[in-house]
């Protein structure tokens, strides 16, 4: 395992009766990053967390969480490890301030000690009007931000994040994007899974791609990364734009209200062809790729599986 590694999955398996809901796991994730879990639905990434949680036994192979076998030392897992569900199981009638001084007593923090740190995270995740309320009152958004501040009172250096963006409004959504870059900058090690690739894309520095069970082969995604993509492109005056695309020979794809789709090779041929336009006075007002690039990786992978590709 590398040295810097405080997430490493080998070959690790899980099924349920028939179904084989992880078939072979293997990656890393390394201190001070943040690496996003992504799959399509039903490729076992929830599985797969509560594996590392503790929460799941693995069939086979090896987890390591900064170090600790889940298995084997459930308690250094959990120690090491904060785990933001995807849905919140919480006390109801307990209000949000107790729930988190409760859990700061479960992780063997002496009264004070819970207090200040609930405090602390009341306002980390901007719940402070809330504070007294009981749990039950809190909307999805709110019960997401309390999950969040849950997983983080005993500062840990593991931070697993199921979905965390969901039921978040947009500016939520921009904080916690900001809390969870603070946190890897500091030496956490966060693992998020999402199926809002394009937030991802902002957020991580890496990425683990679970298909049917099984990861894929970093050849693989860097095939798939390479493959040519489209990018869009938007004219003050589109039929311009068509005519010049016409004049360089450029096949075009399909054109909608956020401009047209060129097939692109690379960055470099990007700019290319951005020059040419702007070279045959085109009035560009927006040249980028069409989809992140996490999505365009992702969705390369999920076509070479469908079309019956080698993993
Ligand atoms: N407790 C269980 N018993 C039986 N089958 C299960 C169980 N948990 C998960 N599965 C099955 O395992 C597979 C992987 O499920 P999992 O929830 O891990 O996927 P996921 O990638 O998290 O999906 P989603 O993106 O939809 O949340 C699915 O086919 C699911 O039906």
């Amino acid at each position: 395992m590398n040295s810097s590694a405080v997430i490493a999955v080998e070959g690790v398996a899980r099924s349920f009766g028939d179904v084989h809901a992880v078939r072979d796991a293997s990656f890393e994730v390394q201190a001070g990053s943040v690496t996003a879990l992504i799959g399509p639905n039903g490729s076992g990434k929830t599985t797969l967390l509560l594996m590392l949680a503790t929460l799941l036994r693995p069939d086979a192979g090896t987890i390591r969480i900064a170090g600790h076998d889940p298995v084997a030392d459930p308690r250094a897992v959990r120690q090491a490890m904060g785990w933001m569900p995807d849905v919140l199981g919480s006390w109801g009638s307990v209000s949000v301030r107790r729930t988190l001084e409760i859990t700061g007593r479960l992780y063997e923090l002496n009264a004070e000690a819970a207090r200040t740190r609930a405090q602390r995270l009341i306002e980390l995740v901007g719940l402070e009007a809330l504070a007294e309320q009981p749990t039950r009152v809190l909307s999805r958004g709110q019960k997401q931000r309390l999950s969040l501040a849950r997983a983080l009172v005993h500062e840990p250096r593991v931070l697993l994040l199921d979905e965390p963006a969901s039921g978040l409004d947009p500016v939520a959504r921009v904080e916690l994007r900001e809390l969870v870059r603070r946190l890897a900058s500091d030496g956490v090690a966060v693992l998020v899974s999402s199926h809002v690739l394009a937030e991802l894309d902002e957020m991580a520095d890496a990425a683990v791609y679970l298909d049917h069970g099984a990861t894929a082969s970093a050849e693989r995604v860097e095939r798939s990364r390479a493959q040519a993509r489209d990018w869009r492109v938007r004219a003050v005056d589109p039929a311009q734009l068509a005519a010049a695309l016409e004049g360089l020979g450029v096949a075009v794809g399909a054109t909608d209200h956020l401009g047209t789709a060129v097939p692109v090779a690379g960055e470099a041929e990007a700019a290319q062809l951005l020059a040419r336009l702007v070279g045959a006075g085109v009035g560009i007002v927006a040249f980028g790729p069409a989809v992140g690039d996490l999505e365009h990786t992702f969705l390369d992978l999920s076509r070479s599986t469908t079309e019956g590709g080698d993993r």
